[in-house]
């Protein structure tokens, strides 16, 4: 599945982030989201694959692309025949954001990306648009750490993991009101904590690399975004786990359905029969092979944002593949007129 597919894909979010770039600090979320979409879209059905959307642009916004079930790929065109023959080609699912952090780029701010992960069909946990309850950390603390502990106990056993102070570890938390009482319970534990305002994805992947000063996500973010999230922790070997939230009550937001009941069924017609099951990285991400990419819309932890100049655009991704083990970040060029000079770095 991979061979090609790896380097095409470092091309659909490449084009994502630098269509969402251009609105970048414009202040309007939803033009910066749908050109993103659409790139993404375009540059994915030029693709020789037979994919499926299953994480696309939410259940119940009625999205006219990349919704769920949405087939890309040359090969899933009604022309298919043409330039390939479907029958033989792997059916492959896909988890998209191609904006995440709508609003980190609406207002200029750092951590967000265009983000996708692939697997062999059935390969990635089909999240409803619930919300999650994470946690990420380094691969050393990996089934040490776990989510049905206080943050507390888990600060200690990630200290003790990483051979280091509870008062030298940082954590992610986004900025909510749901989150009070964890900062506070982070705070008293002696950790500091990082407020972010959006973007949980790069949080979550940033616990696996030394380096970021990055050492544990905690709290409440989107289901969708713990998919993916879950991807690229599983090729990495991080630590990362799930559990969905669907109690409206907990979030407070009244974006996850009017009772807990009624989510309750939706969940259970999604043959979700546990509806409190914690999910590890290699359950969300459960296929043979998995592949993730990701490209900086604005700059962050682990990647630089896209930065144009006369005639082109300079991008940095990261593309991680459970089946050649690595972890690759791209440094592109884009010449899209001719350019007045290329920069080396
Ligand atoms: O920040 C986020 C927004 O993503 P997007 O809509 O693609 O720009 C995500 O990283 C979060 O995981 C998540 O979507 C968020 O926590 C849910 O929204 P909220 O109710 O504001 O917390
Ligand atoms: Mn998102
Ligand atoms: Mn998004």
């Amino acid at each position: 599945m991979e061979s090609t597919l790896g380097l095409e894909i470092i091309e659909v979010v490449e084009q994502a982030a630098i269509a969402s770039a251009h609105w970048m600090g414009k202040g309007e979320k939803n033009t910066a989201d749908q050109v993103a979409v659409e790139a993404m879209r375009e540059r994915m059905n030029q693709i020789h694959m037979r994919g499926r959307i299953v994480i696309g642009e939410g259940e119940r916004d009625d999205a006219p692309m990349l919704y769920i079930g949405e087939e890309v790929g040359i090969c899933t065109q009604e022309n298919a025949k043409q330039f390939c023959n479907p029958d033989e080609l792997v059916e492959i699912d896909i988890a998209v954001d191609p904006c995440e952090g709508t609003n980190l780029v609406a207002y200029g701010q750092n951590g967000s990306m265009a983000v996708l992960a692939i697997s062999e069909k059935g390969g990635l946990f089909a999240a409803p648009d619930f919300y999650m309850k994470k946690l990420a950390a380094p691969a050393v603390a990996k089934n040490h750490v776990d989510i049905r502990k206080s943050a507390t106990e888990n600060l200690r056993i990630l200290a003790d993991c990483m051979d280091r102070s509870v008062e030298e570890l940082v954590v992610v938390v986004m900025d909510r009101p749901r989150h009070k009482d964890l900062v506070q319970e982070i705070r008293n534990a002696g950790a500091r904590v990082r407020l972010i305002s959006d973007g949980d994805v790069s949080a979550a992947i940033s616990c696996a690399f030394a380096g970021t000063n990055i050492h544990a996500l905690m709290g409440i973010g989107a289901a969708p975004e713990g998919v993916i999230s879950a991807a690229a922790m599983r090729c990495l070997g991080g630590h990362f786990q799930g559990q969905l939230i669907y109690d409206p009550a907990v979030v407070k937001t009244g974006l996850i359905g009017e009772s807990k009941e009624s989510n309750l069924e939706r969940l259970a017609s999604m043959g979700i029969d546990d509806p409190d099951k914690v999910y590890d990285a290699h359950e969300l991400a459960c296929g043979e092979t998995v592949l993730f990419a990701a490209c900086g819309i604005t700059p962050g932890t682990l990647m630089e944002g896209v930065r144009f100049f006369h005639g082109g655009a300079r991008t940095q991704s990261l593309v991680i593949s459970s089946q050649s083990k690595t972890a690759r970040f791209v440094d592109t060029v884009h010449m899209t007129d001719a350019p007045r000079r290329l920069q080396l770095k």
